[in-house]
């Protein structure tokens, strides 16, 4: 029985079942990882997105808050082939639409060959074709939403291992996934979060010893404050960043960013170090990439399917960023050395 149907570009429609009930709207993109649902689901990151799971089955080993990258479900709506009550309840008791029983393999290849799009989904026993054609109208585009990260940052400064021996690092919070912090914490470090919108001076107060960028939703451009306090402290302080953190970097020291195709979904992306010519299997969830790095960033690694900047890197100035998410949480640990030479710089 259709209780359920995703209205997509072009006002295509595909019938499913409705695993939660509701209707909303975003951008559809998918992820290929074929494990950790409960990590990508809780991953600001995916802050109003409609994510797709490619991996035919979701809710296989149950669902667990200590593998929560935070305190809630970020996507406004969720897609997969099969999907067990586990997942199907955790979603309805956080009123997140999913539905199930449709052939993702179709929405990631249309996604493949027209780009990222937005869809609309209504799914429960009223649900009609009309309801999920309606919120594809109403759907806006990511860009569009400028003050996205003040629903992922955190409200104040919040204080993480105060009484670690390590470096003391000013976090900004763009929607930081957990395990971000808690490899910086694991090393030590005594983490500062701050909001997403904070000031040099705040920044300042914390006298950190590296300032570090956070992921986040959407368009990097939306995150200028974050720039404003890279463009004041650049080569005042070592500076890191992993995925939004490498664009909103790059955009403040002359780079430039700009939206992909479709993007960087899943756990099996392989990055080459061009110094050294290695290769490693890397996390991604990203839709934007650095056009062009500018002058002070130097492209370290790069994406072997499409040469994309995956690592830009200023050694006199005591800057690392990475686009892929080297804590993984889901996927290959072969980057977390990353964290180990961030606090390094931060110490040296
Ligand atoms: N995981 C992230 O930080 C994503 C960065 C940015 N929102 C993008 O989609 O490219």
């Amino acid at each position: 029985m259709t209780d359920a149907f995703v209205a997509i570009e072009g006002d295509r429609i595909i019938e499913a079942r409705a695993r939660s009930p509701g209707t909303t709207r975003g951008e559809l993109v998918f992820t290929t990882a074929y494990t950790g649902y409960e990590e990508s689901l809780t991953d600001p990151s995916y802050e109003e997105q409609l994510l797709t799971f490619s991996y035919p089955l979701i809710g296989n080993y149950g669902v667990r808050e200590e593998r929560f990258e935070s305190d809630r479900v970020h996507p406004r709506g969720v897609l997969a082939r099969e999907m067990t009550e586990d997942v199907a309840s955790w979603l309805d008791g956080e009123d997140v639409p999913a539905v199930d029983h449709l052939d993702t393999r179709d929405i990631v290849t249309e996604i493949r060959d027209e780009g990222a799009m937005r869809a609309g989904i209504a799914a429960g026993p009223d649900a009609t074709r009309e309801d999920a054609l309606e919120q594809l109208d109403q759907c806006e585009h990511m860009s569009d939403h400028t003050e996205i990260g003040a629903q992922v940052s955190v409200d104040g400064p919040t204080v993480h291992n105060e009484a670690g021996d390590g470096p003391r690092v000013a976090l900004v919070d763009c929607g930081a996934k957990g395990s971000i912090i808690d490899s910086l914490v694991e090393r030590d470090a005594t983490v500062h979060a701050l909001p997403y919108d904070t000031s040099v001076s705040d920044i300042e107060a914390v006298d950190p010893d590296l300032l570090f960028i956070s992921n986040g939703p959407g368009d990097p451009e939306n995150f200028e404050r974050a720039g404003e306090v890279v463009d004041s402290l650049v080569g005042e302080v070592p500076l890191a960043g992993i995925c939004l953190g490498q664009q909103v970097v790059a955009n403040a020291l002359g780079g430039r960013t700009e939206k992909m195709e479709f993007g960087h979904r899943g756990v099996n992306q392989p990055v080459r170090d061009l110094r050294s010519g290695r290769v490693v299997m890397t996390t991604q969830n990203h839709g934007y990439t650095v056009a062009d790095p500018g002058d002070t960033l130097h492209v370290t690694q790069v994406n072997v399917n499409d040469d994309t900047p995956e690592g830009l890197d200023n050694d006199d100035l005591d800057i690392i960023t990475r686009q892929y998410h080297p804590e993984a949480n889901p996927g290959p640990h072969d980057s977390l050395s990353f964290f180990d030479d961030v606090v390094a710089m931060a110490e040296d």
